[in-house]
């Protein structure tokens, strides 16, 4: 018996870090960056991803969530069964870009279809959530919310994920900067700003406004204020210690090279940075104007 999940990445278009105050965000998600967890019986726990190799219960500490996923589903398949449980696919650690929701939802799918436990959507969400909390310190639900998403995400604490499925007409261009980012480092780093300062304070609740703005612009198709809203939110999250030397030049191409907007996206500190630009031409000139600054990119028609 085995059993298998496909799921995909996702960037966040705007709202990261305010979205952990309860404020509106953005994400996409992303088809062609995917991992598949398939699950098979076992003579030992054995979990094989491109980081590690080997029994679950030596796993390193960054492997925290996804053994509280196992254990949870195991648990509530009263199962003393080994198993092995592959992940092939590959997304970017700490990029940004999903990669431990991912492996979490794609865990708790396919360990509830192997154990046939008819676990609800809610039920995986609360599990794949509580996965994400361990792996990030405070998780908003926003990047567990978009990798189970095919549609845009509009997203907030309160009312959860929405669909927001209209098409903006433009082109967003993914850029990989190669440096690891740290969401739970730079979650922390934003709290402890924002508990002690008024100005941080005023700048996550633009970071959400400009969310609002947008939505806003989104359903009008206006691509041009859309970017405008996405350099605003660069120089906030900048001035929050989010940004790096080599995002700051990646913006300076981007700009250069005739980007409507341009931020960093996810957590910040390195990860991946996204450009609006207006058609696939400008996005490919960026990304190659860019290529000595990238690891990768990624090109989508939103
Ligand atoms: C930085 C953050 O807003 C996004 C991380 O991808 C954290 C969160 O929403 O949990």
């Amino acid at each position: 018996m085995k059993s298998s999940f496909l799921a995909h990445g996702k960037v966040i278009l705007i709202g990261e870090h305010s979205v952990v105050y309860g404020y509106d965000a953005i994400a996409l998600p992303i088809k062609a960056l995917n991992i598949r967890t398939t699950v098979e019986a076992s003579t030992i726990m054995w979990m094989d991803t491109k980081q590690y190799h080997g029994p679950l219960a030596d796993a390193p500490s960054s492997y925290d969530g996804l053994k509280y996923v196992v254990a949870t589903l195991c648990q509530k398949a009263e199962a003393n069964e080994q198993l092995k449980i592959i992940y092939t696919g590959e997304i970017p650690i700490e990029r940004g870009l999903g990669s431990s929701a991912t492996v979490a939802l794609g865990t708790a799918e396919a360990l509830n279809e192997y154990f046939q436990l008819k676990l609800t959507h809610a039920e995986i969400m609360a599990i794949t959530n509580h996965a994400e909390m361990i792996n990030h310190g405070k998780a908003s639900g926003l990047d567990a919310a978009t990798v189970s998403s095919d549609n845009l995400v509009y997203f907030n604490t309160k009312d959860g994920a929405q669909k927001l499925d209209n098409k903006l007409g433009a082109t967003l261009l993914i850029m990989d900067t190669g440096q690891l980012g740290n969401t739970k480092e730079a979650v922390t780093m934003v709290r402890n700003e924002y508990d002690q300062s008024a100005k941080v304070k005023n700048d996550i609740a633009r970071l959400g406004e400009l969310t609002k703005l947008v939505k806003t612009a989104w359903l009008k198709k206006d691509a041009p204020a859309t970017g405008s809203y996405f350099d605003e939110a660069q120089v906030i999250l900048a001035s929050l210690g989010l940004s790096t030397d080599r995002i700051n030049q990646l913006q300076k191409i981007a700009q250069a090279n005739g980007a409507l907007g341009f931020k960093l996206s996810g957590g910040g500190l390195g990860g991946v940075v996204i450009a609006l630009c207006t058609n696939q031409k400008v996005a490919e000139k960026i990304a190659h104007e860019s290529q000595a600054l990238i690891d990768n990119y990624w090109i989508e028609q939103i």
